[in-house]
């Protein structure tokens, strides 16, 4: 190792995500040199003992061409997900022959966003992670892309990833890109310089993803999801790298202190917390004045006193996004009364609300053990 304190070689449970640039020629056909290199430096790590995971895009690409759809298939929700259907079995038998060639078990998981924003699904595919990991199988997963719909779904794989991390109780992700890392700007800005790490990420390394600019055109997230993926990964305990996936053995180029970008993991976080933050959005919205955004940051729970605004329907329980008066996320969490009550306590004192609501109030609207600050 050198220099990189993440060391994906060795890290002992790993989820490695490949995006669509790298499996997937621009005429649509398979990068399968590529591939065959890349799954024997997996199964030479996995045969060392390393745990691996891999969340493999190209279903839409690899079918839109068979389909001979224009766009690469993301001309219109169905006609991605037509591709999809139609790439995800090619690229489902690409991967089990291949693993198999390195002596591996592949296990195939389509998962939707809903699947993992569902509490007792997610434990469940936890569970199912699990079980594989005891076999030495390794899972190749991807959206179901044919079932979601345009609401609700990832739509790009970096957070899907880091959301399988977390899932799966792996200690890394690594983000093979086209690209070998978070540059300060668009990496086609003759002054761009790359990000070897981020300590955290916050407003101004968000600033830096700039995808509007020149891109591969076959890959969705850009790099606006990677670093979604970081903030998810890294509040669940997770480190996170964005390496170059074009030239050979990746993982061990990083390792030795190639290019790439380490994203720091923060302090692990309660179970339940990590799930809520890793949610792409709650069912309600509660919109807080500055004193409680800094009570929040404080460390305390959420009092009805210093709401101002709350949207949306939600029973006691259920997941609400707490954001600033201007509108910015700062926190997740869940419900201790139903929105309708709610509603009707914003800006009371704690001594003003059994009289309103009929009933002794509870502690607060919600409590800081059911809050992921985000
Ligand atoms: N600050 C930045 N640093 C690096 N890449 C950036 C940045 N801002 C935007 N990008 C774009 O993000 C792209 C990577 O995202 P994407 O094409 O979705 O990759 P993949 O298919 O590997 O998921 C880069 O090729 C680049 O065009
Ligand atoms: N689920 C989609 C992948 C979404 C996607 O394009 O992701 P990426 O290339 O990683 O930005 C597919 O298999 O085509």
């Amino acid at each position: 190792m050198n220099g990189n304190e993440f060391d994906p070689e060795n890290c002992p449970f790993l989820v490695v995500k490949i995006g669509s640039a790298l499996l997937v020629n621009p005429d649509g056909s398979v990068r399968r040199e590529w591939l065959e290199k890349l799954v024997a430096e997996l199964g030479q790590r996995h045969r060392a003992g390393q745990q691996i995971i891999i969340v493999s895009s190209g279903a839409i690409a690899l079918g839109s061409r068979k389909l001979g759809f224009e766009k690469g298939g993301r001309a219109t929700l169905s006609e991605a997900q037509a591709s999809a259907s139609v790439g995800q079995i090619i690229l489902s038998s690409l991967w089990a022959e291949l693993l198999a060639s390195e002596g591996i078990i592949a296990a195939q998981m389509l998962l939707t966003l809903n699947d993992l924003e569902n509490r007792r699904s997610y434990l469940n595919i936890s569970a199912t992670f699990r079980r594989l990991r005891r076999n030495h199988v390794v899972p190749v997963v991807n959206e179901n892309d044919s079932v979601t719909t345009q609401e609700i779904r990832f739509g790009d794989n970096d957070r899907l990833a880091a959301r399988v991390a977390q899932a799966a109780g792996a200690d890394g992700v690594v983000l093979l890109s086209d690209i070998d890392g978070l540059y300060d700007r668009h990496p086609a800005h003759p002054d761009a310089e790359i990000i070897a790490e981020v300590p955290k990420v916050d407003g101004e390394i968000e600033a830096m993803a700039d995808d509007g600019g020149p891109s591969s055109g076959m890959g969705s997230g850009g790099m606006a999801s990677k670093l979604e993926a970081a903030r998810i990964a890294n509040m669940a305990g997770i480190s996170l790298a964005i390496i170059s996936g074009i030239e050979d053995s990746p993982l061990t180029r990083f390792a030795k202190g190639g290019p790439g970008t380490w994203f720091h993991p923060q302090e692990e976080q309660s179970a339940r917390k990590v799930w809520l933050g890793g949610l792409l959005s709650g069912d309600g919205q509660i919109f807080l004045d500055d004193g409680a955004v800094r009570a929040l940051r404080d460390g305390n729970s959420l009092l009805a006193v210093g709401v101002v605004l709350i949207k949306g329907e939600f029973q006691r329980g259920d997941v609400v996004d707490i954001l600033d008066k201007d509108g910015v996320i700062v926190a997740r969490g869940l419900a201790e009364y139903k929105s309708a009550d709610a509603q009707r306590i914003i800006g009371k004192n704690s001594d003003e609300i059994e009289a309103i609501l009929g009933h002794s109030p509870r502690s607060s609207l919600v409590h800081r053990d059911h809050m992921a600050m985000l």
